[in-house]
């Protein structure tokens, strides 16, 4: 699924609405697999209704150049270039205006799909859960809370045990959702997950992507979230809509993993207090000028083995991790070639 980025940057004009909702990408502004993809899916339907191109030919390149805009953006969640792909794949038609019709109704209708498809999962999610249940979650996740939200619309009463997740503490967002449900929250550190498993049911938990052995591919801690659940006997629910299905995994890829500024981790103020500013002339000597000795690491996502999880929900219906390999076949074919490529890379 790499982009080749040794061709010559061909002059095509990607609509500066595209460009912001990639920069709103990079930048987390518009996070979470889902909410990505369909500000994906937004942004190509943009790129399509605001083209200027005169030829079928102008346009095509138009739209797989927005197309890769956005695929640059963050690399682990494959709903983005699910999403792209899907959309690509419906850019039909002889005429500019055709092309147009065809990707904006796509587009459209991906997003539809997408709505859809994890208020059904949601559904299913919620048999899962009884009444009176305590959740313990991580992250932020729009299909986890979609599970949470049915329960509840079925009169169960829910509670959550919440993690922070550092260090971007997106269980703040999942904390504000929660409650403005009604459902009684219990903010943790992360640390603190091990202790109060004994009081949580489930955990649940979203995904970026989930590979064809069942590996489940979700903010960093959902590992350890998992192994820890296991020891203590809770089961591990996993809500991913099949747009979180990695097709180039079943071809023996490895989905990457998202490392992020070091900053997120550790402000420059915080780093001088743990490394100085350099005055300090009993300090052990730094390799070179710019090495401070201090290595900061931030990767925003991990790999859950699936021994570790209990069921993969979907719109499809609840899957063992083991077997989603099925389903992926049966929706994805063997194909990973990307359409945004065409023209430009391999598929020349
Ligand atoms: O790991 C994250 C978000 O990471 P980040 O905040 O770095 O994007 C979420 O659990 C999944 O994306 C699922 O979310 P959803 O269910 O909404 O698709």
């Amino acid at each position: 699924m790499s982009m080749d980025s040794d061709q010559p940057d061909t002059d095509v004009t990607v609509a500066p609405a595209v460009a912001e909702t990639a920069d709103d990408i990079a930048e987390m502004r518009i996070r979470g697999a889902a909410t990505i993809a369909d500000a994906a899916a937004e942004a190509l339907a943009v790129q399509a209704e605001r083209s200027e191109a005169e030829t079928p030919a102008a346009f095509r390149e138009q739209l797989r150049a927005a197309a890769r805009t956005l695929y640059e953006t963050r690399p682990t969640a494959v709903s983005l270039p699910n999403a792209l792909r899907y959309v690509l794949r419906g850019m039909e038609g002889e005429t500019v205006s055709e092309l147009r019709g065809s990707t904006t109704s796509r587009a459209a209708e991906f997003r539809d799909d997408l709505e859809q498809a994890q208020a059904t999962l949601g559904e299913i999610g919620a048999n899962r859960l009884r009444d009176g249940d305590v959740v313990m979650t991580h992250c932020h996740s729009t299909d986890a809370l979609s599970c949470i939200e049915a329960a509840l619309e079925d009169g169960k009463h829910i509670e959550a045990i919440v993690k922070e997740t550092r260090p971007r503490k997106q269980g703040h967002i999942t904390a504000r959702q929660l409650r403005e449900l009604g459902v009684p929250v219990t903010l943790i550190v992360d640390n603190a997950a091990r202790r109060y498993l004994d009081d949580a049911d489930h955990v649940l938990v979203g995904a970026d992507s989930i590979a064809a052995d069942g590996s489940v591919i979700n903010k960093i801690g959902t590992s350890g979230l998992a192994v820890n659940a296991r020891e203590r006997g809770v089961p591990v629910m996993v809500a991913a809509q099949t747009i979180k299905l990695h097709p180039d995994t079943m071809t023996g890829h490895t989905v990457a993993i998202e490392m992020r500024d070091e900053h997120e981790v550790l402000p420059e103020d915080e780093r001088a207090e743990i490394v100085g500013d350099g005055t300090d002339s009993s300090a052990e000597p730094a390799a070179d000028d710019d090495d401070d000795g201090l290595t900061v690491e931030n990767p925003a996502f991990d790999v859950t083995p699936p021994r570790h999880v209990d069921a993969i929900v979907t719109e499809r219906g609840q899957f063992p991790p083991e077997s989603i390999v099925t389903l992926m076949r049966e929706l994805f074919g063997e194909t990973t070639d990307e359409p945004w490529e065409r023209g430009r890379g391999r598929d020349r």
